[in-house]
Parts: C-alpha cells; sequence; structure tokens
C-alpha cells in the first residue's frame, strides 16, 4: 500500500477580519498518496493559497487534522515546523523568488548550504539538478540574464533539490505566456514521474490543471475532487 504523503481530516479556517468572523475552509478532508499529483482550482477567494500554506505549515488550520508524511504538523512549535519544512517539503510561486544577485546554480544550491551540505556537495547537486530542468548551459547566469520560463525552471530546481516528498506551487505559471506555461506542467510531471516527488499545484487554468491527474474543486469551502479527464 502506497503511503499518504497528506491526510486532511475536517479542516475548517476561519479568519477574524475586524469584527468578523470569514470561514474560508469548512470541513476540508484530502488525501494524497506518495508520487500523486494535485491541482487544486477554483474562484478567486475560494480559499487555495490558504489550503496551500495550512498544507506547507506556513498557517495553521483553525481546527481539523493535518498530517504531512504521517506527521501532525499542526501539533508542532514553530522551530519544529521549520525543520519539517526544510526536509520534506518544496515551495514554488508565482514570482520565482530567486535571489538576483546570484547565478542559477548559487540559487539551486543554496538550500543545501542552509541544510549544511559542503559549498562542493551542495553545488555538485546543484548542477544535476539544472540539468535535469534542462538548463545545464545557464548554471552560471544570473536571472536577470535568464528568460521568465528559464527562471522558474530554476525556482523549480530549488524547490526540487533537497529532494522533497512534497512540493507546494502556488499558480507557478501565473506569470508565464501559455506556451511557456505548458512546458512548465510538462517539466513538472516528467520530475513526478522520475522522481516520485508528490505536487499540490494551486491554478485559475483549468486545462493545465487537467494534465496532472487528479483536480481538487473549491467552492465554498468545501474540496471536491475528480480524476482528470485525460492525462496528456
Ligand atoms: N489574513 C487574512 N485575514 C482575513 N481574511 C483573509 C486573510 N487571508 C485571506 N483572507 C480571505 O480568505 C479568503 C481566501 O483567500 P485565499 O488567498 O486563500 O484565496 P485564493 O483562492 O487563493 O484567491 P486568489 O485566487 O485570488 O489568489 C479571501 O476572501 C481572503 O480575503
Amino acid at each position: 500500500m502506497s503511503e499518504l504523503v497528506i491526510k486532511c481530516q475536517q479542516l475548517n479556517k476561519v479568519y477574524q477580519d475586524g469584527e468578523n468572523q470569514v470561514a474560508v475552509l469548512k470541513g476540508v478532508n484530502l488525501s494524497l498518496e506518495q508520487g500523486e499529483m494535485l491541482a487544486v482550482v477554483g474562484s478567486s477567494g475560494s480559499g487555495k493559497s490558504t489550503l496551500l500554506h495550512i498544507l506547507g505549515t506556513l498557517d495553521g488550520a483553525t481546527d481539523g487534522k493535518v498530517e504531512i508524511k504521517g506527521k501532525q504538523v499542526g501539533k508542532l512549535n514553530r522551530k519544529q515546523q521549520a525543520n519539517f519544512r526544510n526536509e520534506n517539503l518544496g515551495f514554488i510561486y508565482q514570482f520565482h523568488h530567486l535571489l538576483m544577485e546570484f547565478t542559477a546554480v548559487e540559487n539551486v544550491a543554496m538550500p543545501l548550504l542552509i541544510k549544511g551540505l559542503s559549498a562542493k556537495d551542495a553545488t555538485e547537486k546543484a548542477r544535476v539538478m539544472l540539468d535535469k530542468v534542462g538548463l545545464s548551459h545557464r548554471s552560471e547566469h544570473k536571472p536577470s540574464a535568464l528568460s521568465g520560463g528559464e527562471r522558474q525552471r530554476v525556482a523549480i530546481a530549488r524547490a526540487l533539490v533537497t529532494e522533497p516528498a512534497l512540493v507546494l506551487a502556488d499558480e507557478p505559471t501565473g506569470n508565464l505566456d501559455k506556451q511557456n506555461a505548458i512546458k512548465i506542467y510538462d517539466l513538472i510531471k516528467e520530475l513526478n514521474s522520475s522522481l516520485k516527488t508528490s505536487f499540490v499545484v494551486v491554478t485559475h487554468d483549468l486545462e493545465l490543471a487537467d494534465k496532472l491527474g487528479k483536480i481538487a474543486y473549491l467552492d465554498d469551502g468545501k474540496l471536491a475532487i475528480k480524476e482528470s479527464q485525460h492525462v496528456a
């Protein structure tokens, strides 16, 4: 039996907005096996980023259970959560958030240096990862000399270089044209199949969401999960 990388039960999130309470997630249940991919779609304000932040231990649920790789992450203190993130999670955002004064390979090596690897080992692993995203020829370039699609590939390499079990991506192609967006999704699928990394990807693009295998529709605080029609 496959290991569950995500198990959420009766997840609720209520924001206090001045005098008002805003219930964003209302009893969300979600299970994802290691190696599965999930797209999360829903209208603006439906709670997609909120869900992603809770899965990423960057925000807490109001109540309910969140297990990532069998660990109840809501019960960890902040330092333990930071360690848990470093060990198990990778993040990709709409804007690449690369360090502009560092080269591609230095950006990708950064999480490994933070984990305590030597500069030599970190650089070696970063080069291998850049090769996997098809950018070995651009490894010495700084982000300013890369295209939008290339920068996002570097960001993906940086998210994956620590070999996380789960990568959380918030509109990873929101800043790219359609052609580049499709290439990034194809790359995510390729990496998923070779590395068995699970991905949860928030997107507003149903056509791209359809490429990932499973789609979770967030509506009125509830999550409905469907298998994709076609996995291209
Ligand atoms: N810190 C906060 N305090 C109060 N309300 C918040 C807070 N963060 C988010 N919200 C509200 O919670 C709801 C869900 O926000 P969230 O960012 O998760 O939606 P989303 O589906 O990711 O939206 P979008 O597609 O526009 O990025 C929104 O109505 C938002 O205004």
